[in-house]
């Protein structure tokens, strides 16, 4: 491998690809899913204040790296929210030479593999007949922690050697601004605007999220 100035101009540029707009489209459905299930955001924001307290002071600060690892709703609204939009709808994997996958699939040299992450996200055979709904829950165990789902099933960050780099720094990033932004404010979504995903490499909103943004009173 060279490492020339041109190999980190690509390196720095793939981080801002990558790790830029797949945020932006994880963050907007994410807000958009939390306003349309007014549950899920009480639940969201109990589970806030139970963390980190209701003291008048700590209102506005925001949360570190540490203390959003205990925001266990949340995170299982986040992968929620990736699971039914995936920021990366689809992959596509090309091979190089003859193979034969685990599936017993034999592909040709050049084969383009296309994996609708999309689709995988709201299979009732994956996810069971609650698919289509916007369910935290089903990322809970009985004693209340994060339930571990392989990468092979919420694909939303690929799998394999070739996963996302920016998997945890993206659940930190994410867990960090929702948490500030719902504990301080409320979100409504502008009444018959429409929402619809843009046909796109990354699953952004095709009219944006047109919201009406109140400051929460303390
Ligand atoms: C919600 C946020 C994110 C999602 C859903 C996401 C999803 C993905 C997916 C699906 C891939 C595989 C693409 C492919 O091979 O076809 C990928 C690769 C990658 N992601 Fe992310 N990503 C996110 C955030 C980030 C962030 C914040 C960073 C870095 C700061 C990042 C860095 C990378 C890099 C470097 C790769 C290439 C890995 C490789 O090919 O070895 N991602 N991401």
């Amino acid at each position: 491998m060279v490492h020339d100035d041109k190999f980190l101009r690509d390196a720095v540029f793939n981080l801002f690809v990558a790790g830029r707009d797949t945020i932006t489209s994880g963050l907007t459905w994410f807000f958009w899913l939390v306003a349309t299930h007014p549950l899920v955001e009480a639940k969201i924001l109990e589970e806030i204040e139970k963390v980190f307290g209701a003291a008048v002071g700590e209102k506005c600060k925001i949360l570190g790296m540490e203390d959003v690892k205990k925001l266990v709703y949340l995170h299982g609204a986040l992968c929620e929210g990736l699971r039914l939009f995936p920021p990366v709808p689809i992959e596509r994997k090309q091979s190089l030479k003859r193979d034969t996958l685990p599936s017993g699939h034999c592909v040709n040299p050049n084969t383009i593999i296309l994996l609708f992450t999309y689709a995988m996200g709201r299979f009732e055979e994956i996810w069971g007949k609650d698919c289509l709904e916007f369910k935290p829950e089903r990322w809970i165990s009985e004693k209340g922690e994060t339930i571990h789902v392989p990468s092979y099933k919420f694909i939303s960050f690929n799998a394999g050697p070739r996963t996302c780099l920016g998997k945890d720094l993206s659940f930190i990033q994410m867990k960090m601004v929702a948490s500030t932004i719902l504990r301080n404010y409320r979100i409504q979504v502008v009444e018959n605007h429409p929402t619809t995903p843009a046909h796109s490499i990354v699953l952004l909103m095709k009219h944006g999220l047109k919201v009406i943004i109140t400051k929460r009173q303390f």
